[in-house]
């Protein structure tokens, strides 16, 4: 059985130094026979100011990412990185980016481009009390599957894990896994996110992927607990230490396919919204 890996870090301002401590966890996953390696949200620019990404920049560490994926053979979900390029090219508006996941496929090239669409503008009442993301990020529109050999994926990012709309319409467009690279606060990750991991995963019966930062980023505290739920919802890997690290778990398909016809939610549905998905 293929295995999955997610990554959890605790970025700090050095673009450099992020990409060589990702670079040691892709190290890790592929000496451990991983298929796919899934890297937290914003893994390499994670501190203010680094959301003004040149296209220049972005491009750069697209190349690195795609020879990284390369040389350790694993199809690699970046996390997010801010891009200041819409998919079609064009650039984003009032100096604002994208928060934009690559599939990277190991040999060497972009299988998949996703734009975050659901922004965090939410007040915590933490350490920063409220977090206005669409101040510097503009939305995506498109809901992105990709085929990979093992499986397809269903691409989301961190605060999009609150809106079963997006997961069900992955779910739909015929996603067996979704990714969710994250940088959950620690009050509402306390709260939520493995619940939500959870949910997602029952709600869709797909696997979730869930890769967080942990710790303190200057004055913002991130959640972690990294994890990985099964089809049926069920937490089959997680981290439980702070910090760097990677946990791994092996993909079932089959078992999806076997819960999806035992219990067939999707032809289940009969409430407007959700039965139009
Ligand atoms: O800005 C960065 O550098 C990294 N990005 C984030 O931290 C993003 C946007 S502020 N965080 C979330 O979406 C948290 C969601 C969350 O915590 C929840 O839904 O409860």
């Amino acid at each position: 059985m293929p295995v999955f890996a997610v990554a959890q870090m605790n970025s700090q301002d050095s673009i450099d130094q992020n990409l060589a401590n990702a670079t040691l966890l892709m190290q890790q996953a592929a000496t451990q026979q991983a298929s796919l390696l899934v890297l937290p949200e914003n893994f390499a620019c994670f501190a203010p100011g680094q959301q003004a990404t040149t296209a220049e920049r972005f491009d750069e560490l697209q190349q690195q990412l795609q020879q990284l994926a390369a040389t350790h053979g694993l199809w690699l979900v970046a996390g997010s990185i801010p891009c200041p390029y819409r998919p079609n090219g064009q650039p984003v508006s009032h100096g604002r980016v994208r928060s934009t996941s690559l599939l990277i496929s190991p040999d060497g090239t972009t299988a998949a481009r996703y734009d975050k669409i659901h922004l965090f503008d939410v007040q915590v009442g933490d350490n920063t009390g409220s977090y206005q993301e669409s101040a510097t990020f503009e939305p995506g529109e498109a809901v992105v599957v990709a085929s990979t050999p093992f499986g397809r994926i269903g691409m989301m990012v961190c605060y999009d894990l609150r809106f079963p709309e997006l997961a069900l319409a992955l779910r739909k467009q015929g996603a067996d896994v979704l990714t969710a690279p994250s940088a959950f606060t620690e009050m509402t990750g306390r709260l939520h996110w493995q619940l939500l991991l959870r949910a997602r995963a029952a709600d869709t019966q797909c696997y979730v992927l869930g890769a967080g930062q942990q710790g303190t980023h200057g004055s913002r505290q991130t959640w972690g607990h990294s994890a990985i739920s099964n089809a049926a919802g069920e937490i089959i890997a997680e981290r439980t230490e702070a910090g760097a690290g990677i946990i791994t778990a092996e993909f079932d398909l089959a078992a999806i396919q076997q819960r999806r016809e035992s219990m067939p939610l999707l032809q289940h549905r009969r409430l407007g919204l959700l039965k139009d998905f």
